[in-house]
């Protein structure tokens, strides 16, 4: 999935992934009118309104970008329909050609960490039978349980190909209270990433290792640290727009090859119509205003990229 994804981003030219983390307030209102029509104002027409205006977001953009990330907590907090217009988002990208990053952040001890790995990117034994549960192609793991609670997600890759982003340092304000603290002098978040790159030694693809990393848009020079001490990982980097991420902030976390990093924007695209900038095209055609969003960040990273 690691070379997929590479092939994915120099096939597009776009080191992005698009968040899909859908909000009701941000779902414009003839889509959520038309959904409780349907199915009333339940559970299931809010997952409706979620799956319609994702579908309307992908056929929109997928033709620009590398990758999605669907964050699973923005459908979990709609219970079981929810959960379903996830699944059928992760499924509906994976038939555009998408790289689906599951934005599920799991780690607990080692055997429920199985259970996790089996259900999102492996298959589970039913019977003389075997079934794959959410498939996405990437998880995103938090590392805090130690190695075995990561290992059985790259037990699972390793089987069937897939991968992995491991949480080194998160975009958000608080993430220093213990991401940097320093262990004989050296921050928390230094000794994870070298823990990730001798991980991702054990799991390489052509060039780049199954076991990605993930840091923040929000700290570039961390970034820039990072990209030294891992240099066959992958990172994927969130905080860009509504974290206030930039362009010019990201170069350190490209290797000189312009790969090693695909960057995550989730409001900045999904929500663009909202913003100022996007206004003129209307919530009725909110997902052109993510299409011009979608080339805007590309024109800003890649003309970053150009004159480092
Ligand atoms: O793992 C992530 O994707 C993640 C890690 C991190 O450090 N910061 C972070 O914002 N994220 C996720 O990236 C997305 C950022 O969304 P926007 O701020 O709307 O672009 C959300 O889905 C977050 O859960």
């Amino acid at each position: 999935m690691i070379n997929k994804l590479i092939s994915n981003i120099k096939k597009t030219n776009a080191p992005i992934v698009v968040g899909l983390d859908p909000m009701l307030n941000y779902i414009p209102e003839h889509i959520q009118k038309k959904a409780f029509a349907d199915l009333g104002e339940t559970l299931e027409g809010a997952a409706e309104a979620i799956w319609q205006y994702n579908k309307g977001i992908v056929d929109a953009t997928y033709d620009l970008i590398p990758a999605v990330k669907p964050q699973i907590a923005m459908y979990e907090q709609f219970g079981i329909p929810g959960l379903v217009a996830y699944k059928k988002t992760v499924d509906y990208c994976k038939s555009k050609g998408l790289v689906v990053i599951g934005d599920i952040k799991r780690g607990d001890i080692g055997s429920t960490s199985a259970a996790y790995a089996v259900g999102h990117l492996g298959q589970v034994q039913v019977g003389s039978k075997k079934y794959a549960g959410f498939d996405e192609d990437f998880a995103t793991v938090n590392p805090y349980l130690g190695s075995d609670g990561v290992k059985p997600f790259m037990d699972v890759c390793k089987e069937e190909k897939k991968g992995i982003f491991v949480l080194v340092k998160t975009s958000n304000p608080s993430s220093g209270e213990f991401q940097d603290q320093e262990i004989n002098g050296r921050p928390l978040y230094e000794l994870v990433g070298e823990k990730v790159a001798q991980w991702g030694d054990e799991l390489m693809g052509d060039g780049y290792s199954y076991v990605g990393a993930v840091v923040g848009a929000t700290y570039p020079e961390m970034g820039k640290v990072l990209r030294k001490i891992m240099p066959k990982t992958f990172i994927l980097v969130p905080g860009y727009g509504a974290q206030g991420g930039k362009g010019a902030d990201l170069v350190h976390f490209f290797n000189e090859d312009g790969l090693g990093a695909i960057v995550n924007s989730s409001r900045g695209i999904i929500a663009a119509y909202k913003q100022e900038k996007y206004k003129e095209f209307g919530a009725e055609n909110y997902a052109d205003a993510s299409r011009q969003a979608v080339k805007d960040m590309i024109a800003d990273i890649s003309g970053a990229l150009e004159s480092r």
